[in-house]
């Protein structure tokens, strides 16, 4: 069975597409609309689900005779199994009966049974209370029971009784015989073998150590007798024995292996001294026996666990390997469980269809209908999507990983902790315009240079580093939050700190407010600066309170955020900052492995006139030396030179530092990832490689997350919807806030991860894209670069004019049924630079129109800074006095906006159309 269509299978039931639809959704399948097609195996679980519920729809359908006939059919089941069990039933009680009897009878006889008993059975009779037939049964049982059990126990005093008798009998004979061996001793020895038959029968291993001090003596002597005539009987080691044979010696050396046998030396023959003499060799003996059946148990249970014991070793080697491999699969952001299981086939990314059946062992043809009926048309070799990959072994029951290109060349970073020395961190500074960040970096960078050394004037490279009481910090140079963001949006989190920047004159502003939200969303602490306060208007305690409503807290208000006052101009604070920030990284505990190849970020790069393509990275991992083979984004080279920030060529640069590199084949871009490679080989390829993937990339850009796509993320584990807010005034904000608050977050957590007053920026975009959100604006629009913006970074941008409509689409999204079916499609922007007054026909904006082409049908809002102030159509439009159907880009033309007079120079005319948008998956 293929896959199917929703509406496909909703016929097979006999059910409403929608209803279907509902059910699908509530089981957690992704299916958007009735022609969503679901996998077999998902067809299947829907099968499953609601077998239940269509058997009962089923049966409802039934008609009436047929209803009849199995409500007959079941009555007459019924009867038959009531039948059954009245039986069963009988026959329990008829057994039960039986016994009853069976035991009275019993109960009888025993009573009858001795006379001595008699009475006492009697009285216990007469002590019982008069009970029933099945309970006089009951307690005979017990009391059977009770005889039975004194019998066993009589039966097993008697036998410890005869155990101890047999013992006592052993330990004369014992001692006899010590006696009888004693009174021989020194006339003539006694042969061996009477010796060793006259041990006591019932010596076994166990007996010595339990036996009392007598009973040790007279098995020592017994010992001893068996010894003495072995050794008569085996040639003597140093081989002068006549009888001795070689064969004999190997069979006693066999033997000595698990045989125990205790030096034991000659008694005296005088009194006491010779029973001390025993005692001692008695002792010795236990022990040493003792000693010589634990090591047999030991090599005995070692021979009968060896088995189980390889086997144990054997899984938890196989566990260890799991674990490195899960480990691996961890760093390398790959499922380990994909890693782990051998029916996993490893499919490279790009792999035409061809080559996917190959790898599968399947038939072409196989794929390439699946893939039909999923409406992808794919001839042997055109390339298959990640998505089609998966759908289409999903579909055949097969599990894929996908295999990056960059994957082969993956560098696993495991350092050990052993390996791991502590390194300098690494500054950003950010904040809102004017309140000084080129000034207070200035001000670093000369305390840097005036304790640093001599002549040291600090090149623009992009990071500069300063010392501080011995200790490195490096700061990167562009300062503000779009290069941050930017960097981040990219992957490289280069920054350890950022120190937020705020005027103790101005206080917070509306980029001082963006700045901790970028550093939120980033996980970087902040150390606050607060400048100025060489200023008559300083307050810089109102800046802590200020801040303290976003989340910002001094340490001395018990916070976690170090506040330092600064003037950069007057140079006042700046080593207590560095101070701070020193204190800010040991709390931090940087580390990295110094000792590896090297790797990091570009933060700068440039093509340079003299010494051509010139970039800026920051080390952070390994050293970087003249001569490695690095790659650096899409560009690699050997390094030919590397250039500190004070302009001098550099022997090294290690982890927190930023060099200049020359060597590299092209000029790669900021926040691109660095590598150094044994071979340079290795490096060009992956730079091919990374060129190649950047133009596949560009023709199908990852979209970041959109409300269209945010059901398909929940399906795929997404738990958090990231917003940025923007809207005419602070209270949208708050309501649309309190309505979030309200909604059901139980599935996927709504964060504001920013949000202000004023159109959506570009900036807006670079933190949508870093942070994976969507832009939500309320009566606010994108300036031309926000929208130039989020087209390439594929951010998406909602606007609303109504809360309510916002909380709808996202609720709709959420349990992907999001239905705009209407969507507005800008068609171009006009600028108004002059605003003519017409007699009997009105104002008319005389415009210039600055992006694509806005037609006479089309529908148009008026901006003005960046608000909507009004939307309509258009009454006309004319150039030069002649109508027009449209104008193009470039060209300028007067518009009149339908019932709307107030245009004024400087405002924007946006043309849109609505369109109707068919719903895909
Ligand atoms: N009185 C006083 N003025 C300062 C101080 N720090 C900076 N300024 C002044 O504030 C103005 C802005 O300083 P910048 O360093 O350019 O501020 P910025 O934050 O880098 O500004 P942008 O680059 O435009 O974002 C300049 O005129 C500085 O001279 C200070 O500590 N005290």
């Amino acid at each position: 069975m293929a896959s199917m269509r929703v509406h496909e299978l909703a016929k097979e039931f006999g059910m409403d597409s929608k209803v279907l639809l509902s059910r699908i959704q509530d089981l957690k399948i992704a299916a958007k609309s009735h022609a969503s097609v679901l996998s077999e195996a998902n067809v299947e679980k829907i099968r499953e689900a609601l077998a239940p519920e269509l058997g009962a729809k089923a049966a409802a359908g039934m008609d009436a005779e047929a209803a009849a006939k199995a409500q007959a059919e079941k009555a007459a089941a019924d009867e038959k199994k009531a039948e059954e069990e009245r039986a069963r039933r009988a026959a329990v009680e008829r057994e039960r009966e039986l016994r009853a009897e069976e035991r009275a009878r019993r109960e009888h006889n025993s009573a009858a049974k001795g006379e001595a008993s008699a009475a006492a059975a009697s009285a216990k009779q007469t002590k019982r209370p008069p009970a029933p037939a099945v309970n006089s049964g009951l307690s005979s049982l017990a009391r059977q029971i009770e005889e039975q059990k004194a019998a066993a126990e009589h039966r097993r005093k008697k036998a410890a009784q005869d155990a101890r008798a047999a013992k006592l009998a052993a330990e004369v004979a014992k001692k006899k015989a010590v006696a009888e061996a004693l009174a021989n001793r020194g006339a003539k020895k006694p042969a061996a073998k009477p010796a060793v038959e006259r041990r006591p029968k019932p010596a076994p291993t166990a007996a010595p150590r339990k036996s009392s001090f007598d009973s040790l003596l007279s098995q020592i002597e017994a010992e001893k007798n068996r010894l003495t005539a072995e050794k008569a009987a085996r040639p003597s080691r140093n081989g002068n024995a006549a009888a001795g044979n070689k064969k004999n010696a190997k069979g006693a050396g066999k033997r000595g292996g698990h045989h125990f046998e205790p030096d034991v030396p000659e008694l005296s023959n005088n009194g006491e001294d010779r029973y001390a003499q025993m005692a001692v060799q008695a002792e010795k003996m236990q022990r040493d026996k003792v000693l010589a059946e634990a090591r047999a148990a030991v090599a005995a249970a070692s021979n009968n666990e060896g088995e189980g014991r390889r086997k144990k070793r054997k899984e938890k080697r196989e566990a260890a390997q799991r674990e490195r491999i899960a480990q691996e699969a961890m760093e390398r952001g790959i499922d380990p469980s994909l890693m782990l299981d051998e029916n996993v086939v490893e499919v490279m990314q790009g792999s035409t269809v061809g080559e996917f059946a190959d790898l599968l062992g399947v038939p072409s043809g196989d794929v390439i209908k699946r893939l039909f009926l999923l409406g992808q048309a794919l001839t042997v070799t055109q390339t298959m999507s990640d998505e089609l990959i998966e759908l289409i072994a999903d579909d055949m029951g097969r599990k894929v990983r996908i295999v990056s290109p960059e994957e082969e060349f993956a560098v696993v970073y495991n350092d050990k902790e052993e390996d791991l020395k502590p390194r300098p961190p690494v500054v950003t500074v950010m904040g809102h315009v004017d309140h000084g960040k080129t000034s207070l970096l200035d001000a670093i960078r000369h305390t840097g240079v005036a304790s640093g050394e001599a002549g040291g004037i600090t090149q623009h490279i992009g990071a500069s580093v300063v010392d501080i009481n011995g200790r490195q910090i490096t700061f990167i140079d562009t300062p503000g939050h779009e290069a941050f963001t930017a960097m981040r949006a990219r992957g490289a989190q280069v920054t350890d700190v950022i120190v937020l920047v705020v005027a103790a004159d101005d206080g917070v502003m509306p980029q001082t407010i963006e700045a901790i939200n970028h550093a939120k969303a980033a996980n970087v602490p902040i150390v606050v600066a607060v400048n100025k306060i060489d200023k008559p208007g300083a307050q810089p305690d109102r800046v802590r309170q200020e801040l303290v409503e976003h989340g910002v807290i001094p340490e001395e208000w018990g916070g976690s955020n170090m506040f330092v006052n600064v003037s950069a101009k007057q140079k006042l604070g700046i080593d207590d900052l560095l101070e701070t920030i020193i204190l800010q990284a040991d709390v931090l505990e940087l580390k990295a492995n110094p000792d590896a190849l090297a790797s990091g970020f570009v933060i700068e790069a440039n093509l340079d006139k003299g010494r051509g393509p010139v970039a800026t990275v920051l080390v952070q991992r390994g050293t970087l030396k003249p001569g490695d083979s690095v790659v650096a984004g899409e560009s690699y080279g050997r390094v030919r030179a590397l250039i500190d920030p004070r302009g001098n060529h550099a022997k090294q640069a290690t982890p927190s530092d930023p060099v200049e590199i020359l060597g590299l084949s092209s000029v790669p871009t900021a926040g691109d990832e660095f590598r150094v490679f044994e071979d340079e080989r290795d490096a060009r390829k992956l730079a091919e490689e990374r060129a190649m993937r950047a133009r596949l990339k560009e023709q199908q850009t990852k979209s970041h997350m959109s409300l269209d796509d945010l059901f398909n993320r929940i399906e795929e584990g997404t738990t958090e919807l990231n917003l940025v807010v923007k809207a005419d005034v602070q209270g949208s904000i708050e309501a649309l806030r309190d309505a979030f608050e309200k909604m059901d977050q139980s599935e996927v957590k709504i964060q504001i991860i920013h949000s202000a007053v004023g159109g959506v920026t570009e900036t807006d975009v670079t933190l949508a894209a870093a942070s994976d959100a969507i832009i939500i604006g309320f009566n606010v629009r994108p300036t031309a670069g926000a929208r130039k913006a989020a087209e390439h970074e594929k951010v998406d941008i909602r606007l609303y004019r109504v809360i309510y409509q916002a909380i709808e689409d996202i609720n709709a999204a959420r349990i992907g049924m999001l239905a705009p079916e209407f969507v507005d499609k800008d068609t171009g922007s006009a600028e108004v630079r002059d605003v003519f007054r017409v007699p009997k026909v009105g104002n008319i904006a005389g415009c210039y129109i600055t992006e694509g082409e806005i037609s006479r049908d089309d529908k148009v809002r008026v901006v003005r800074d960046s608000k909507v102030i009004y939307e309509g159509k258009i009454s006309s439009l004319r150039r030069f006095k002649d109508d027009v159907k449209s104008v193009k880009q470039g060209y300028e033309c007067g518009i009149g906006v339908d019932g709307y007079q107030d245009i004024k120079v400087g405002d924007v005319i946006e043309g849109y159309r609505t369109e109707e948008v068919e719903r895909t998956e």
